[in-house]
Order: C-alpha cells, then structure tokens, then sequence
C-alpha cells in the first residue's frame, strides 16, 4: 500500500496488519513512519502499543477488546489515543466517563457503518442513521468506518461525519493513490456542501 503511496493526501494513515511477524510489523511501522512524516499526516498503529512507541507513531486505535486506554494513557501521555465504538452503549459509557473528566481517548470510531468482509465477528453493521444517534452521547472527534465506499461519503457526511475510515475501498482498488485522491475530493465537496 504505501509503495503505491496510497495514503497520499490523507491525514490519517493507520498500520493494521494482523499477520506480519512483531520484526517485520515494527520494519513496516518505522517505515510508515518515514512516509508520513514526509507527507505531513499523523500515524496510527493498531493494536500494539509496544510496536507504536517503537515506531514513534502519533496514535494507537484500540477495539474493545484490545488494551484498556486508560493503562495506555499511563504509560503514553502524548499518544493520540482512539477506541472502536461499536455500539450505542459504548458510546454512552464514553459520554460519561466524559461527564465525570475520565475520558482519556484522543477520539473513537463509530461502526460498522455498512456490511463488511474486512474482519470475521464483528457486530452487525448499524447504517448512517447510527452516526447522529451516537455521536450525540460524547462530543470527542469521531471516525467512521465499515464497508464505506465512494458512492457512501455524501451520505455519511449528510448524517454528521467529518472523518471517513476505509480499508478495501483503497486497498481493492487498482489504482490505491488515485482512489485515495478521489475519496478526499468527494469527502471536501460533501463537507462545503454541508457547512458551507
Ligand atoms: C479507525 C478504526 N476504527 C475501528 C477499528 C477497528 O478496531 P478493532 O475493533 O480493534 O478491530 P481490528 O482493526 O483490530 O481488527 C480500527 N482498526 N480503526
Ligand atoms: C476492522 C473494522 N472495524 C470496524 C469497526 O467498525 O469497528 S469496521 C472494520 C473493517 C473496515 O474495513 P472496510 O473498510 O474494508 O470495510
Ligand atoms: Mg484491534
């Protein structure tokens, strides 16, 4: 992917590679780290703390299940820190660690937003109208991610999202960076559509 530059022009490029040995994942991680200080976006590691830190990375996105945030805030003030959403009584538990100033992550994501292949087990997806309804309990940055295509942004961004995460939309695509360029195009166009 990043030989392609796929992510170029993207502000957020995440690591998430479930298969590669902990060398090579941390070889692919300082690389990635490489490419995206030099194209000005933040880098994200999913999963792994110890890869993250190794690596220099700005972020850490964390499931559910992954590791708790407020172990990984202790040891990692400064990392930008992101946990899965997956359902509407996450989203609360996060409003409310909010309300009582417990909240330590950096953002969250809300999804499955539409059916996907990406990953076995996870939740069933929840459709756009989700966002709004989740989005409602905690007032950090959000993500949305999910089956997400092209023809979806101006969908999602009419029900509230400003920051659309994909995976195979680029990664299938036969041209990864020219995809990237026209998700953003579209994302901007929907977002001076709706806010002007
Ligand atoms: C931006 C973003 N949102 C959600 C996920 C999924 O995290 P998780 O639920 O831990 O699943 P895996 O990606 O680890 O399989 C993500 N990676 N990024
Ligand atoms: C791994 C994962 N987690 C999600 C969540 O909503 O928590 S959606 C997802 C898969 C995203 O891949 P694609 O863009 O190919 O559908
Ligand atoms: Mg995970």
């Amino acid at each position: 992917m990043a030989r392609q530059r796929a992510g170029r022009g993207a502000k957020i490029v995440q690591l998430r590679d479930k298969d590669s040995s902990d060398r090579r994942l941390l070889e692919k991680a300082r690389y990635f780290r490489r490419r995206t200080t030099e194209a000005g976006a933040l880098f994200l590691v999913n999963d792994r703390l110890d890869i993250a830190l190794m690596s220099g990375a700005d972020g850490l996105h964390v499931g559910q299940n992954d590791l708790p945030p407020e172990e990984i805030r202790r040891l990692a003030p400064d990392l930008v820190i992101g946990q899965s959403c997956n359902t509407e009584e996450q989203a609360r538990r996060l409003g409310q660690q909010e309300q009582r100033s417990e909240l330590v992550l950096s953002y969250y994501n809300i999804g499955p937003i539409y059916p996907t292949g990406t990953k076995d087990g996870l939740a069933e997806f929840i459709g756009p109208e989700a966002i709004e309804a989740y989005s409602r309990h905690c007032s950090l940055p959000f993500t949305v991610m999910g089956g997400i295509k092209e023809h979806h942004v101006e969908d999602l961004v009419r029900a509230g999202a400003r920051r659309i995460a994909v995976v195979t939309a680029v990664t299938d695509a036969e041209d990864m960076a020219a995809e990237t360029a026209r998700l953003i195009s579209r994302i901007t166009t929907a977002l001076e559509e709706r806010d002007g």
